[in-house]
């Protein structure tokens, strides 16, 4: 999506593809000054959600986000996962917004303070998936 973009609602939240200037949103390719290293081509997150689909991510319809659900086989595995993941989060200082209920889990990862998906999200969506893997 091209040109200029209009904020459809003040207090929308837009993904970091967007950098907002005033009540105008840019294309963040427009201004190479956000030098956000966290920042998410278009391009590449075509190609990384791609990736994450086939694994079980899907895409969130209301919100820029990433979710994904994991069942185990007893909660001691779900909450030894949880463990794991929550070391990981807490290294990086990005948080994923998860529910679980005996064996299960419900994952979703965004970026709040960009209110979308960055790399952050990829990042912590790959190590979920190398852990699931590795149980
Ligand atoms: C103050 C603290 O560094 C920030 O709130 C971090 C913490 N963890 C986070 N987690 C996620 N998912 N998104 C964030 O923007 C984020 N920001």
């Amino acid at each position: 999506m091209h040109g200029l973009m209009f904020t459809l609602r003040a207090s929308s939240a837009w993904p970091c593809a967007y950098q907002r200037l005033g009540n105008v949103l840019l294309p963040r390719y427009l201004s190479k000054m956000s030098g956000d290293p966290n920042w998410l081509p278009p391009a590449d997150r075509e190609q990384l959600l791609m990736e994450l689909k086939a694994t079980g991510w899907i895409e969130v319809e209301d919100r820029d986000a990433i979710y994904k659900e994991l069942h185990f086989k007893t909660f001691n595995q779900a909450f030894g996962f949880m463990s794991r993941v929550a070391l990981q989060a807490e290294k990086m200082n990005h948080h994923p917004e998860w529910f679980n209920v005996y064996n299960k889990v419900q994952i979703t990862l965004t970026t709040h303070d960009c209110g979308g998906l960055s790399k952050r999200d990829i990042k912590l969506a790959k190590f979920i998936d190398k852990v699931t893997l590795s149980m």
